[in-house]
């Protein structure tokens, strides 16, 4: 299974529509009915189930959504494989490690600003699987609503083939480039990009460094997509066409291959006799992207006032009340800051929502220390946080002549259910014992008589 002749490249080259990477193509879109085929003629057309598929191909419908679904969230893909996905024996139960999976319920929920330093690196021959640590979550996987957030650290790269029933994976890579192999083709993700991989499909990751670090967002809910713009127009934020799918590639491997189903949060494995990543051609909207977060069309203010980070969505997944999202993936990257008679970094604040932050890179601007690249901060539902004393200090009094934001790239999964975590993220060595002291001797400068 090699390295099919990867090299290393940017992924995201300026011309748009179709770049390659590594030699690898995408499709660029957002939701977009992409169709591809790593064989001409392997697409059946006009009809997504002949009697017989083409070039002796399964067909198989991978749906993402009810099948009822409106059709604007409606996500499916066909599928045209060398063995249909029912080729398979009987999965049996693996230990699940340090993945856990909602409800969350062995941790009394906090109420206190916590903060972790990044973990320890694992042993030798971790792969991507499993060097991933559930810090916690909320909701129910079985009931399809909330997320789990985890950490993976990984040495080595995996020979098994992954999927997630449970929800789609949003990868945020901090450390460490990653090759994914997905029933889709390949998508290459380097710190500072995002990966999704859907629900239920197989996947691969394999390292492009000698070790990789970051953070996934599980999400149990409703697909993650573009938040509505409003007032905003037609353009701005995260731009649809900066979204890329792979195109088709396929593994024709006769042999055993393992294969770890996560349902209802336990792990499952099974041991194929060919490899699932077999899917020669597909077409439709259930499909793994990546996104380089450097492209985020950043909006903020121009005359005063921090607007709220809503305004750094990329990623939103919706619930059953309208603006009240399952959970929101906001983007804290580089631009300016101009605002007038204005405290520019992130206000003091209690918030319904829980907000679990970490840094892919530099610093944040409302921490000044202790906030590390690969670290994590969880600020529960209405629990009191904001800038640091330091940070306040010197923000309560800089020149406010314009600024450029250039040396952070941070992150934040926003999520409307209080996140419980894990006991071994509650009693995680690297969980910071004295965060609480970031917000000590901010004195008080109350006179009544000013
Ligand atoms: O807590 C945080 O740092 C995240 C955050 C950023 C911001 O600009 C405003 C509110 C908010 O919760
Ligand atoms: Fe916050």
């Amino acid at each position: 299974m090699g390295d099919g002749g990867i090299t290393r490249a940017s992924a995201f080259e300026r011309d748009g529509a179709r770049k390659t990477a590594e030699g690898l193509t995408y499709l660029s879109g957002f939701g977009n009915e992409h169709s591809s085929e790593a064989v001409p003629g392997a697409l059946p057309v006009g009809r997504n189930s002949p009697q017989r598929a083409p070039l002796g191909l399964y067909a198989e419908q991978l749906s993402g959504t009810a099948f009822t679904e409106p059709r604007a969230h409606n996500r499916r893909s066909w599928l045209y494989r060398i063995r249909p996905s029912a080729a398979h024996p009987a999965f049996t139960r693996i230990p699940n490690g340090t993945v856990a999976t909602a409800p969350f319920t062995q941790a009394v929920p906090d109420p206190n600003r916590l903060r972790w330093s990044p973990l320890p690196d694992p042993a030798p021959g971790t792969d991507w699987l499993a060097g991933l640590w559930t810090l916690g979550g909320n909701g129910d996987a079985t009931q399809r609503t909330g997320v789990a957030v985890h950490l993976y650290t990984a040495n080595a790269s995996m020979d098994r083939v992954f999927s997630d029933a449970d929800g789609e994976l949003l990868i945020v890579p901090e450390r460490g480039g990653l090759l994914l192999r997905t029933e889709f083709g390949l998508l290459h993700a380097e710190p500072g990009h995002v990966a999704l991989v859907p629900r239920g499909v197989r996947f691969r990751v394999e390292l492009l460094d000698e070790s990789a670090r970051g953070y996934v967002c599980e999400n149990y809910g409703a697909p993650f997509r573009l938040p509505d713009l409003g007032p905003i127009g037609a353009n701005g934020l995260a731009n649809a066409r900066d979204f890329c799918a792979p195109v088709a590639a396929y593994e024709d491997v006769e042999g055993p291959v393992e294969v770890v189903n996560k349902f209802c949060g336990n792990l499952w494995t099974a041991t194929y006799d060919h490899s699932p990543l077999d899917v020669v051609a597909w077409h439709g909207n259930h499909v793994p992207y990546v996104y380089d977060l450097r492209r985020f069309n950043a909006l903020g203010t121009i005359t005063y006032d921090h607007p709220d980070p809503s305004i750094f969505t990329v990623l939103t997944s919706p619930s059953d009340t309208p603006g009240l999202a399952g959970v929101d993936f906001v983007v804290f990257a580089p631009r300016w800051l101009v605002g007038e008679d204005t405290f520019r970094p992130p206000y003091f604040h209690r918030n319904v929502m829980s907000e679990y932050m970490g840094l892919i890179e530099g610093a944040y601007d409302a921490k000044a220390e202790g906030f590390l690249p690969g670290g994590g901060s969880l600020h529960n539902m209405m629990s009191a946080h904001g800038p640091d004393r330091e940070t306040f200090d010197r923000a309560s009094s800089a020149e406010l002549k314009p600024q450029k934001l250039d040396d952070g790239l941070a992150f934040m999964f926003e999520t409307r259910w209080p996140l419980t975590l894990t006991p071994h993220a509650a009693g995680a060595e690297n969980l910071q014992p004295r965060y609480d002291d970031v917000w000590r001797g901010l004195e008080r400068h109350f006179n009544p008589l000013h």
